[in-house]
């Protein structure tokens, strides 16, 4: 616990002649499980077994390509280190762990930012993933037609909930129309 407290993880509480007593900090409030503000999806997906979002700088050598970049490969999570991440709870993963990043953005986003939504009639979250931001605005701003693109793995891992059209899709072929707002 000494090690926790001093980095930042817990604060020591107690008293002078009492039993030790230790409170969450904003850090570890961050991994409490909680639909809004939690990031521990992230923290998992991170901490699989596999490879994670941060390339160690040792290995950067064999990921920056010595031939060139194909943009739509590149897009779908970051090329070959990314090809794992598609298929069943390596997607699950990931998934989860983008969603968890998204929210607390799409929370600050509706219940601070009511301004800029004023006159939108509809908008697409291009990469949306699992729709967590756009299903967000559709809910807090009913007027809004929201619609989201992302890749078919990603968007079969969506919960639907019908406030949300869902398009699969590859964004570097996508051309949207000229009223949507692009995030
Ligand atoms: C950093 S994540 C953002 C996720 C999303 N904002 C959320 O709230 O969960 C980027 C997203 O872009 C998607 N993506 C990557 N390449 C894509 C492509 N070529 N076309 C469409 N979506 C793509 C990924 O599948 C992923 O869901």
């Amino acid at each position: 616990m000494r090690m926790l407290v001093f980095t930042g993880c817990f604060a020591n509480v107690s008293k002078e002649g009492e039993e030790e007593k230790y409170v969450l900090t904003p850090v570890s409030r961050l991994l409490v499980k909680d639909k809004d503000t939690g990031v521990l999806p992230f923290l998992f997906f991170e901490n699989r077994d596999g490879p994670g979002l941060a390339i160690p700088l040792s290995e950067t050598g064999q990921v920056v390509p010595q031939r060139p970049v194909d943009p739509v490969r590149q897009g779908a999570r970051g090329g070959d280190i990314r090809d794992g991440d598609a298929v069943g709870e390596s997607n699950r993963l990931f998934n989860e762990a983008m969603a968890c990043n998204s929210r607390p953005m799409a929370k600050a986003l509706v219940e601070k930012h009511h301004d800029t939504f004023v006159g939108v009639k509809s908008f697409v979250d291009i990469g949306g993933g699992t729709g967590s931001l756009a299903a967000a605005i559709a809910k807090a701003f009913p007027w809004i037609k929201c619609a989201m693109l992302d890749l078919p793995h990603v968007v079969a891992d969506a919960p639907k909930d019908g406030v949300v059209e869902f398009v699969v899709g590859n964004m570097f072929e996508h051309v949207p129309s000229e009223d949507t707002i692009i995030l």
